[in-house]
Parts: structure tokens; C-alpha cells; sequence
């Protein structure tokens, strides 16, 4: 199976949001990534040999652990979410290729080598990579560190016919992608890029922002993907965080809350991480990229609490809180976007009055067989 050999099909359909990784082996994945360097056309622009290309895919397939959440899997999905992103906001009009390059290739790299158990853990448990990095996002330096080392390699270098101008350019630009993805910070990065919003300029260094804001949204855009492809990613992602906090428990080390089994429940988990974490990001790309909107990405929750409580709202609540949101019009969709062990999520669809548009997602009891 070789690039060449990918259908025109596959090609359009990698370019979205809707792809469904479950559906291909990782040898496959690893062509689907070849496709992806070659459809930008990094071949071309950076003389990229397909020997050097492949060589690197494969070091970067075998840097990345066979774990429950933080695994190859992961990578790819946060790749071809990235490159989803950039068709979606014809970012290959707006911005270099250097730039795509550099947003595309952080994807990729960004947790290589992840032991599956997070920095709060790495800084109680003083492991080596804590004490390496001083406690300062150890996973994320970790990360980029085996990043330029699989790319020392001279049969992996796909920078290898670069100036020495660009090869600092992209990796710097790297460094800066990577370590935006350690959630401590997610704030200080949201808040900076908020703060451009109004007079934001592609074409000064504002951009390096928005690179920072495109890997962020692609690394944890699981929940805005159709719901049969989001839903087995909570299943892995809870195994992993539940596996850490048992850990936790053993070593008599502090057990992170939103990680505790016995605390934890998948709509819980979920409400406060999409509503508090996902949609504010999602926001502010969309005021940047507004055909995001319509885009099969980006969905509202509605202004009620949708955690624990939707396990009691019955079908009159559900009539009761559409209704009582004024001044919007709204079709309910037959488009299921969310399921937990209670409830079955329907889609709203965007209305539009005074300009305004939403897309809202409803919860609506429902007994699943
Ligand atoms: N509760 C949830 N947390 C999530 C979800 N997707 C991601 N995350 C968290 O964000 C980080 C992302 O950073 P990474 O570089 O480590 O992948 C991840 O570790 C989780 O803590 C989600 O759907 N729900
Ligand atoms: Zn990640």
C-alpha cells in the first residue's frame, strides 16, 4: 500500500474533520501521513526525498508508546485534524509553507515518547524527566527533544535541504507549538490570542499565535469529531487517566481529581472539559475562521448545565429548555452527537436572527438498549 495507491476519495475525505481513524490500521496510517506531507507540497517546496519522509514517518510511529490514549493513534488523529483545519480555513492562502510545515510537523511529534501518565504526576513522583526539566512542562520538552533527535538521524531528516535560516525557523517555531500543548498553560495561550482577536494580521508575527491555537485545537478535538469516532477516545482516555490515579493511590502520592475512578463519570468528565475548555477555543477560531461555522466541526452547548443533571431531564424538559431560550428558532436534527450511559445528544441546528448563529447541542433522556 503506497501513497500512490490512496484513492482520490480517501484524499478528499482525509481533508476533514469526520475522519474516522478507527476504520484504518497503523501501516495505513502511516501512508495516509505521507499523503498528507505530499497534498501540501512539502516534497516540492523543501525537497523532501520520499525515502527520507517515509524513514522519518516510521521513527516517529516507533517513538510513540503502546498506551491507552497518548499513542500513535492519538498522533495521527491530531495530524489529520491539523491538516483538516488547514483546507478548512484555506490556510495554505494565508499563511508560508514554513509555517504549515512547522504546524503540521508539531502535530505529529507533540507527545512522542509519552509514558501515559501526565506532568503533574512527573513532578510528584520526581521522575527523571522532571528532574531533567526542572519541573518546567517536562512532557512537552520531552516530547520536542525526541522530536529533533529522530530528526538527527540523517536517513530521517526531512530538513535536511534547508537553509541553516530555515531549519531555526522551523525549529523554533516547533519548540513554541509543542510546548503550547502542556494544559497549564492553556489560559495564558487563550488569553494572548483572545487579545489580538480584534486586529488580527496574518501577516505579522501575531500568526505565530494562531500556529500555537491551531495545534492546541487539534490536539484535544476528539469530542468535536462524529460521535463514533469521539466516543471510543473517552473509553482510552479515561483508561489512561484512571490507570495514573490507581498509580496514584499505590505511591501514596496526591490523586488528581479529574483522574480518581471513584470521582470520575464520562458525562462529568466530559461537560466541564468541553464546555469550560473546548468551546472557548473553538470560539475564538471560529471569529477568526467564520466558515468554520458551518463546518461539520464546531457545536454549542446549550446555556444550562448539561453535566449529571441530563441523566433527569425527560422529553417535557427537553421541549421545556428549547422554548425557554428566546429569540432563537431551532431544528432538531435526527444527527446523534453525543452519547453517555443515560442520554442520547441531538443536534441543533445553527439559526440565525440578528445576525447571530448557534449550534447547539441538546440532551435528551433516552434508554440505551
Ligand atoms: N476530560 C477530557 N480531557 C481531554 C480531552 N481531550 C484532551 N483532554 C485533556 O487535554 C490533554 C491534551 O494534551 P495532550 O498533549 O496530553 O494530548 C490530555 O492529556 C487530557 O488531559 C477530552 O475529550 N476530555
Ligand atoms: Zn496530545
Amino acid at each position: 500500500f503506497s501513497s500512490l495507491q490512496v484513492t482520490e476519495e480517501v484524499r478528499e475525505h482525509l481533508k476533514t474533520p469526520t475522519f474516522d481513524n478507527w476504520q484504518w490500521e497503523e501501516a495505513e496510517m502511516l501512508v495516509l501521513l505521507q499523503v498528507m506531507y505530499t497534498d501540501l507540497d512539502f516534497l516540492t517546496a523543501f525537497q523532501i526525498e520520499p525515502e527520507a519522509l517515509q524513514n522519518f514517518l516510521f521513527e516517529v510511529y516507533c517513538h510513540y508508546n503502546n498506551i491507552p490514549f497518548h499513542n500513535f493513534q492519538h498522533c495521527f488523529c491530531v495530524t489529520q485534524m491539523m491538516y483538516g483545519l488547514i483546507w478548512l480555513t484555506d490556510l495554505r492562502n494565508k499563511l508560508s509553507r514554513v509555517d504549515l510545515l512547522i504546524m503540521l510537523t508539531s502535530a505529529l511529534c507533540h507527545d512522542l515518547d509519552h509514558p501515559g501518565y501526565n506532568n503533574v504526576y512527573q513532578i510528584n513522583a520526581q521522575t527523571d524527566l522532571a528532574l531533567r526539566y526542572n519541573d518546567i512542562s517536562p512532557l512537552e520538552n520531552h516530547h520536542c527533544a525526541v522530536a529533533f533527535g529522530i530528526l538527527a538521524k540523517p536517513e530521517c531528516n526531512i530538513l535536511k535541504n534547508l537553509s541553516n535560516e530555515q531549519y531555526k525557523l522551523i525549529r523554533g517555531g516547533m519548540i513554541k507549538c509543542i510546548l503550547a500543548t502542556d494544559m497549564s498553560r492553556h489560559n495564558e495561550i487563550l488569553n494572548k490570542f483572545k487579545a489580538m482577536q480584534p486586529v488580527f494580521n496574518f501577516t505579522n508575527k501575531e500568526h505565530k499565535e494562531l500556529m500555537k491555537i491551531m495545534v492546541k485545537v487539534s490536539d484535544i478535538s476528539n469530542e468535536a469529531r462524529p460521535m463514533e469516532v469521539a466516543e471510543p477516545w473517552l473509553d482510552c482516555l479515561l483508561q489512561e487517566f484512571f490507570n495514573q490515579s490507581d498509580t496514584e493511590k499505590l505511591k501514596g502520592l496526591p490523586v488528581t481529581p479529574f483522574m480518581d475512578r471513584d470521582k470520575v463519570s464520562k458525562p462529568s468528565s466530559q461537560t466541564s472539559f468541553i464546555r469550560f475548555v473546548l468551546l472557548p477555543l473553538f470560539t475564538e477560531l471560529t471569529k477568526l475562521f467564520p466558515c468554520l461555522e458551518d463546518s461539520d466541526l464546531f457545536y454549542e452547548s446549550l446555556p444550562i448545565d448539561i453535566s449529571e443533571k441530563c441523566r433527569h431531564r425527560s422529553e417535557a424538559s427537553f421541549v421545556a429548555t428549547l422554548s425557554s431560550i428566546q429569540g432563537f428558532y431551532f431544528t432538531v436534527t435526527e444527527t446523534k452527537v453525543r452519547v453517555c450511559d443515560f442520554c442520547i445528544g441531538y443536534q441543533i441546528k445553527k439559526t440565525k436572527q440578528n445576525k447571530q448563529s448557534f449550534t447547539l447541542v441538546l440532551f435528551r433522556r433516552e434508554q440505551i438498549k
